[in-house]
């Protein structure tokens, strides 16, 4: 790229003290998220893709593409617009951005509450993507943490973008921050990276202990009525839903009364 278009693009998106402050602390940030996800056994060493948005800024920060997580580090992020390409002259853009990104872009142009994506190969909430099977609400803390069933959505493998499409058809005004891509893993929301990276941590924990659970015979999903009194008062004093990622209105899927969900096995 010429070096006259090249100083136009970072001027262009790289304007100003503030923005440049933003950057650098959402570089430290994600970076410090892949390290948390592999040391709590939420990633596999390779595979998926974690992001944080700069605030303010149409710009985010992301997984350079086949980056083992142990690698990444705060310049070897790439920074993105929101179309998912790299800023060029920027720290890591001589790296391809995760060939996700533009999903990951695709989710901050159209859910703007959401500041931080993860996609992580956790064990237990990627088995159950693989077998595109919702997690029943099972447990006060699956009411308490996704309002309902963690939802699947449906992932067109091998097209990227397609990542962005399903994470907001499925999570955009639901109260879920959560979604379970068939056939490629879970990806968790969050206002920021680390919020998102905790709620791929509380995710796992609730796949496995249902797994465990349902192993064991007849899961019994608890009454909507439950449901949403646990999931209002987790959330009572978090701010207005417009301004809360995935703000609510209604579970994806409603149980109206107890029901009794068949196991696999
Ligand atoms: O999304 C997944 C798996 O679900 C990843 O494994 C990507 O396919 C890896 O691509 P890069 O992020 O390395 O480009």
């Amino acid at each position: 790229m010429a070096q006259g278009r090249e100083a136009e693009l970072r001027e262009k998106y790289v304007s100003g003290v503030k923005t440049e402050v933003a950057i650098a602390r959402a570089r430290a940030d994600v970076a410090a998220v892949h390290a948390e996800l592999l040391r709590e056994g939420l990633a596999l060493p390779m595979g998926g893709s974690v992001s944080g948005k700069v605030p303010k800024a149409d710009l985010f920060v992301i997984t350079p593409a086949g980056m083992p997580f142990a690698e990444v580090a705060p310049e070897n992020l790439v920074l993105c617009g929101l179309d998912g390409e790299a800023v060029p002259g920027t720290p890591g853009s001589e790296l391809a951005p995760s060939v996700a990104a533009a999903g990951h872009g695709y989710v901050y142009r159209h859910m703007p509450a959401v500041g931080g994506v993860v996609h992580t190969l956790s064990p237990y909430a990627s088995a159950w993507a693989a077998r595109g099977e919702e997690i029943p609400c099972a447990l006060a803390v699956v009411a308490e943490e996704f309002g309902g069933p963690v939802p699947v959505g449906e992932s067109a493998l091998g097209d990227h973008d397609a990542l962005g499409h399903a994470v907001v058809d499925v999570l955009a005004g639901r109260r879920a921050r959560a979604v379970l891509l068939r056939g490629q893993g879970p990806v968790a929301v969050g206002a920021t990276a680390r919020e998102a990276a905790s709620v791929a941590g509380q995710l796992e924990g609730v796949a496995r202990i249902v797994q465990l659970a349902q192993d064991g015979g007849l899961l019994t999903s608890l009454p909507q009525s439950a449901v949403d009194r646990l999931y209002e008062e987790r959330h009572a004093h978090e701010p207005p839903q417009a301004d809360r990622p995935a703000a609510s209105k209604q579970p994806l899927r409603q149980l109206n009364t107890a029901t009794k969900t068949k196991t696999s096995r």
